[in-house]
């Protein structure tokens, strides 16, 4: 199929067509942060599990202190993490821990600085209570066997949290795909070499690796020389091996450009080249029949960087079953873009008191401008068919970074 030169909507549905399957995984519950669940959390127990003691003090029969007692002799003390007691004397108390299961036959629970406590005897400094306070009751939270957290979710530190409090020292996640990232060209020196004048570092491999690492996905580096031979022989190799391959450069019109080729030589098919956008116009996207998929971005490390974002993070998105929460903000300045593509443009992202989000264009000096992207927090998305674009309207926003 030539389906040169498509429009950004086409591409992510041509995307979401070759979505991934990923495998589940057995992982200790300590290195699931981030992952995504493959298994429904159940409540093993009644969250709480028992009538729990939220005050440090005593705890007493309501009606007694409804018929005036306010002075309880101490019958017995419950610790938190002892088996229950029982009160004997209705007239008496029991001392009760936070954390304590509430003994049998008390229901109210009075703090200790609303107490005297003299000579074993609890005197109730206070002329009213609520009955029943200061216990946090079995069951109130989650009834057993209640579907707590469901699967897909990405866990985060609450699900962590309830994972352990149900027993789970492993879970079920999603396996994420062994990826290798590319830099290619012959301009591109390691980051540790300090560079000749017409060399560069290959910075942009270190961004997209930093970038899989906040999503779950570990991914090595590569490097290829602008050698098809040299090319041809690496990239073969490494088919075998992982999953997702993408590459950086080497796919634009240049003599030397000759990833597209490569890949086409080693079977695997274009799915399509090029895209109605700025920056990343070049983008290349293609899988083999082994379901290896290849993300072909272009060098420029803003068009690579917006690739990453905007279609890297949809696919993987998609292939974890996940549906993304688009972020709408309120554009600040006017901002005028001519031709007839999608533009992805710099922004940073501002709270503001009446509780909207907006978006500050900074234009950098084109996809070469990688700086530009340490002063700004994402990309507005302003859609093809239009030019001017006027500030208060609002836009999709894809955050790079967490601001708050
Ligand atoms: N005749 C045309 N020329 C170009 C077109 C076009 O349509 N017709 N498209 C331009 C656009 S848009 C882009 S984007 C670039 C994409 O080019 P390539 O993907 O072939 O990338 P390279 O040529 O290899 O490199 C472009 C640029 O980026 C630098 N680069 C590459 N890799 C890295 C890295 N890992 N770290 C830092 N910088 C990197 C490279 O040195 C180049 O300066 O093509 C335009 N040309
Ligand atoms: O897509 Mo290129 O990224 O416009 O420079
Ligand atoms: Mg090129």
């Amino acid at each position: 199929m030539e389906n040169t030169f498509i429009p950004y909507e086409k591409a992510l549905s041509i995307l979401e067509e070759h979505k991934g399957e990923f495998p589940i995984e057995s992982r200790n519950l300590e290195d699931c942060i981030g992952a995504y669940l493959a298994e429904d959390l159940l409540a093993d127990r009644d969250f709480p599990p028992f009538d729990r003691v939220t005050m440090d003090g005593i705890a007493i029969v309501y009606g007694t202190f409804e018929n005036g007692k306010r002075t309880f002799n101490i019958e017995s003390v419950a610790a938190a993490g002892t088996p229950q007691l029982t009160l004997k004397d209705t007239q008496n108390c029991i001392e009760v821990m936070t954390g304590a299961i509430m003994p049998n036959g008390v229901d109210t629970v009075i703090r200790y600085e609303d107490l005297t406590i003299e000579n074993n005897q609890a005197t109730i400094n206070l002329d009213s209570l609520n009955h029943k306070q200061n216990v946090h009751f079995k069951g109130i939270d989650i009834a057993q066997g209640t579907k707590i957290v469901n699967q897909g979710k990405k866990l985060s530190s609450a699900e962590i949290n309830i994972a352990a409090a149900v027993g789970k020292a492993s879970l079920l996640v999603k396996k994420m795909p062994k990826v290798v990232i590319f830099s290619t060209g012959d301009e591109l020196v390691p980051v540790h070499q300090t560079p000749k004048l017409h060399q560069i570092r290959r910075s942009n491999i270190y961004g997209i690796q930093a970038t899989l690492k906040e999503w779950g996905v570990l991914a090595k580096l590569e490097h290829l020389a602008d050698n098809k031979e040299e090319m041809l022989a690496t990239i073969s190799v490494l088919l075998k091996e992982y999953d997702l391959f993408i590459f950086t450069g080497g796919v634009s019109k240049g003599k030397f450009d000759y990833l597209p080729d490569v890949l086409e030589e080693l079977k695997v098919k274009k799915h399509f080249h090029k895209i109605q956008q700025r920056p990343g116009k070049p983008f290349w996207f293609g899988s083999n029949t082994e379901g290896k998929k290849i993300f072909a971005l272009p060098g420029n490390p803003v068009s690579s960087f917006v690739c990453v974002y905007m279609y890297l993070q949809f696919w993987l998105q998609k292939s974890l079953g996940i549906e993304q929460e688009v972020l709408h903000v309120k554009l600040k300045n006017d901002v005028e873009f001519k031709p007839d593509l999608v533009y992805f443009l710099e922004a940073t992202l501002e709270s503001n008191p009446d509780g909207t989000l907006s978006a500050e264009a900074i234009k950098g000096n084109g996809s070469g401008d990688f700086a530009n992207l340490v002063k700004t927090d994402g990309f507005l998305i302003l859609p093809q068919n239009k030019s001017q674009f006027f500030a208060n309207e609002v836009y999709p926003f894809v955050p790079y970074r967490t601001k708050w």
